[in-house]
């Protein structure tokens, strides 16, 4: 199946590549573009990132594009609740493959801290995503249950953390695979992006995209709460 074979709703865009890699420079390509022209609009810009195995190539594509990395903010759609020296530390994988370079000036805020327990780590990032000057560009992955950020199905929290028009911007999740304590953005928040991109590649995230454009309930698979015009999907095989 190719993602051009998929009746995606009104608005929703498919960039396809034959390749990840030449995915993550043209996904490298436009997220620079984006960024430097809120930078040029405003002085400034935001990128919001996830995790997980698919992202390392496009951070190093990005890492390598000229902007002045000083005026741009980033931080992470979700966290697993772990020290940033831990191996499935989400901001350790953007240190070392984002944060590297000229883009070594971007700012970065963490919403992992080594707070008592998750609920208050998540409440902490709640404030410090007060900060946050508005996200220009966001860039979502898909879990093949059909999660995005750590908004999973069947975790406690996930109906407070769905509803469009929470005014929380972080929540506490739990996620079936290891680590299981998790930090995540609220959809309202993640939802204020101007510009979403969902990245994914391989046969199994289609048909896992093919399934969620099937029904409504998002609660059983979140990442329906984004398939909405304006969105950009990239796709490789
Ligand atoms: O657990 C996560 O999974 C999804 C998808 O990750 P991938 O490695 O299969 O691309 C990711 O988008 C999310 O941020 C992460 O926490």
């Amino acid at each position: 199946m190719a993602i051009s074979e998929l009746k995606l709703p009104q608005g929703v865009t498919a960039h396809e590549y034959r390749t990840p890699a030449l995915l993550a420079d043209g996904l490298a390509n436009d997220v620079a573009e984006q960024l430097r022209t809120a930078i040029s609009a405003r002085g400034e810009a935001t990128l919001v990132v996830s995790g997980g195995r698919s992202p390392v190539a496009f951070f190093q594509q990005l890492a390598k594009q000229g902007l002045d990395w000083s005026s741009v903010t980033i931080t992470l759609a979700d966290e697993r609740w772990v020290p940033v020296e831990h191996a499935d530390s989400n901001a350790g994988l953007l240190k070392q493959h984002l944060l590297q370079g000229p883009a070594a000036k971007a700012k970065f805020l963490s919403l992992y801290s080594a707070a008592a327990n998750l609920e208050d780590a998540a409440e902490q990032a709640d404030r410090l995503l007060v900060e946050l000057p508005g996200i220009d560009v966001l860039v979502l992955g898909m879990g093949d249950d059909g999660h995005t950020a750590s908004l999973f199905p069947d975790s406690p929290n996930l109906g407070d953390a769905l509803a469009p028009d929470g005014t929380r911007r972080c929540w506490p999740m739990l996620a079936p695979t290891v680590p299981h304590q998790r930090l995540t953005m609220s959809r309202a928040l993640l939802a204020t992006a101007k510009y979403t991109v969902l990245s994914i590649s391989g046969s199994a995230k289609l048909t896992t995209l093919s399934a969620a454009l099937a029904s409504d309930d998002v609660a059983a698979m979140p990442i329906r709460a984004f398939l909405q015009p304006t969105l950009e999907i990239y796709w490789c095989p």
